[in-house]
């Protein structure tokens, strides 16, 4: 396991006194992978670099491979040949993890792009989170953020647009209004086609105004629908490219249909950006619960040497949403459940849950474990799987509208909306334990968690008195990623009293009670680490390609099939299919038990 270490770092031109940005920064850095309750992250790195300034060092958060910890590495060191030839340089640098220095950090500027700035996901999601950086002061003293779409719009219509969506939510925050006030004015529009390089070059033109002749870093954010993808990343390498600095583009899934679409996605990116250029996002790794999977395994000695066949009889990624495809029907047929949360989110957690101990918490050790865990996976086929769809239903004088109800989607769509899978890991920590997964629109709740079920404790003495049910008996650790996150643990406890009676008790971490700080929404940490190079919580096509691999067949069978789905009620627990398929692997599922935690 790797760890953080302070080493001494080469460049005598660092400026280490606690106002210096470079202070700033590396605080920020280091209370982000390193919180101690009760004590506040920054006063423990105060006084510790204080300790180190007094000896007279300069110091640079490194992980313990000596590479700095948010260094790049180029899993696919093919820089292209026809990317400007100082862009190239600036990426090969950057790919080397040689230091950026501290003037040239201080003169650098950050263009934030949003393409698709007038849709669903940039008004929900980015803006927002882009403003609670800004907030919390993690964006570089010299930021703009551009907005560009087709509609026609005026800064200050953008303006208008996104205040509505800015929230002062953490801790009572002060002066909230002054910071959306100053936030917005570094917001700008540009009005342009996706598929135009002129359009590109008249924003390329208003981000070297705003620039002003310092170091320009360009990060895009692909909120748009996949098709227009490769359009605007051609337009935008080709007419928006920093000449000087970095250029990364961010892109939002959908990372095609299958395995040849994605494929074919990802060399048509390729012809225009390198592959450590291309941050694919995920939102669920970017979820508080989901980044602490690997602390919870890795830096607790009572769970790593359980993770195991040995102990652990399954584990289930469970995913329920309580509301159904409204607004999205359109997008949502063409995709289908499966696409839409199996085959990346839980996937994703299921590849970090299960792989072996990375070298490092580098990037690429990391995702090197991932891939590999990916590639062990036995490939989906039809007996490993249900589907559902969600019909009408009338509840309390209340109707809630069948999945084919969405004038946008057709009468006799067979797309799943709920699907439950079983997936078997063939490698020597995990042969023969199921891991299930169950995704569904339109549940009785909405709700994602890790469940994980050991087994029995051999020739348990107390078993007489858990009364029938063993199964019942055995431990679950749970990591409720949403909502209310919460890690908690189902052990066999005494009731007090004379007698000797067992009940189910939890050993309940209950982030609210625990702590104080309100949880930063996923797209706030992805953006940060796009912006900081950080490439662990992305995924490398080569990840892409092997979450591929498990799904596509089982999709075409799907679909040349014509697999009916089985319906289940909106608002309902989903089909019972799904409890037959546990069944058949012995399993239970944990989210259906009387004793859910609340
Ligand atoms: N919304 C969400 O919750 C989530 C979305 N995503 C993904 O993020 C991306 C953006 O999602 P979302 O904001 O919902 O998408 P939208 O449908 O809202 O589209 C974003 C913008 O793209 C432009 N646009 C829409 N359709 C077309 C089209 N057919 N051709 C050209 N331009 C078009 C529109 O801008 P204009 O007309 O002004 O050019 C629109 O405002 C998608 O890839 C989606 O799959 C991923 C996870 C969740
Ligand atoms: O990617 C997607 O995720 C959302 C659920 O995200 P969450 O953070 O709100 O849990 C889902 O609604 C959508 O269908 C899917 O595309």
């Amino acid at each position: 396991m790797a760890t953080t270490r302070f080493s001494p770092c080469s460049s005598s031109s660092t400026n280490f006194s606690p106002s210096s940005s470079s202070f700033k920064n590396q605080a920020k850095l280091f209370s982000r992978f390193i919180s101690v309750p009760g004590k506040s992250d920054f006063s423990i790195w105060v006084s510790h670099i204080h300790s180190r300034i007094r000896a007279k060092k300069h110091f640079r958060l490194k992980s313990s491979n000596g590479h700095p910890l948010n260094a790049v590495f180029l899993q696919d060191g093919s820089a292209r040949n026809h990317l400007p030839k100082d862009h190239v340089e600036l990426q090969r640098k950057e790919g080397s993890s040689i230091p950026v220095s501290e003037a040239e950090k201080l003169e650098s500027t950050l263009s934030i792009t949003v393409v698709g700035a007038s849709g669903d996901l940039a008004k929900k999601k980015i803006f927002p989170a882009l403003f609670a950086l800004f907030y919390e002061d993690w964006l570089p003293e010299n930021f703009t953020v551009f907005g560009y779409a087709r509609s026609k719009l005026t800064d200050e219509e953008l303006r208008n647009m996104i205040s509505q969506t800015l929230t002062c939510r953490i801790d009572k925050r002060e002066n909230c209004e002054d910071k959306m006030d100053q936030f917005l004015k570094r917001c700008f529009y540009q009005a342009g086609q996706y598929n135009s390089e002129e359009h590109f070059l008249e924003l390329d033109k208003k981000l070297k105004e705003k620039e002003a002749g310092k170091l320009s870093n360009r990060l895009f954010y692909l909120s748009i629908p996949p098709n227009i993808f490769v359009d605007v990343v051609r337009c935008a390498s080709l007419r928006a490219s920093s000449v000087n600095g970095w250029t990364r583009v961010i892109v939002e899934k959908p990372f095609g249909r299958d395995s040849e679409s994605s494929g074919e996605l990802t060399r048509s990116l390729k012809q225009y950006l390198a592959e450590d250029q291309i941050f694919r996002i995920d939102h669920y790794l970017g979820k508080e619960l989901v980044e602490n999977l690997s602390v919870l395994r890795f830096s607790n000695l009572v769970f790593e040497p359980l993770w195991s066949r040995n102990y652990i009889r399954n584990v289930q990624l469970i995913f329920s949403e309580d509301f159904g495809t409204e607004g999205r029907g359109g997008y949502f047929d063409n995709y289908g459940i499966i696409r839409d949360i199996m085959q990346n989110h839980l996937l994703q957690i299921l590849a970090l849950f299960a792989m072996e101990t990375p070298v490092s918490l580098d990037a690429e050790d990391i995702r090197n474990e991932k891939v590999k865990v990916l590639r062990s996976t036995k490939p989906l086929q039809l007996e490993d799987v249900i589907v559902g769809q969600y019909k009408g239903h009338s509840k309390g004088g209340k109707s809630y509208p069948a999945y084919t109800d969405d004038p946008t989607v057709p009468k006799d769509s067979l797309t799943p909306t709920f699907a439950a899978a079983a997936l078997f890991i063939n490698n020597a920590r995990w042969d023969g334990v199921p891991f299930l997964m169950k995704a569904g629109k339109a549940l009785h709740t909405k709700r994602a968690e890790i469940r994980v079920q050991f087994r029995h404790v051999p020739g348990n003495l107390y078993k007489r008195n858990f009364g029938t049910d063993l199964d019942k008996a055995t431990n679950e650790l749970v990591l409720r990623v949403q909502p209310d996150e919460a890690i908690y643990l189902k052990i066999n406890n005494k009731v007090p009293g004379l007698g000797m009676r067992l009940d189910r008790s939890d050993l309940n971490l209950l982030y609210r009670a625990r702590y104080t700080r309100e949880i930063p929404d996923a797209y706030e940490r992805l953006l940060l680490d796009a912006i900081e190079g950080e490439r662990r919580l992305f995924i490398r096509s080569d990840e892409l390609d092997a979450a591929w691999a498990l799904f596509t067949p089982l999709l075409k069978e799907l679909e040349e099939k014509k697999i009916i789905p089985e319906l289940y009620p909106y608002g309902s627990r989903g089909p019972v299919g799904a409890y037959y398929l546990a069944a058949k692997h012995n399993v239970r599922w944990g989210d259906l038990s009387s004793d859910i935690h609340e």
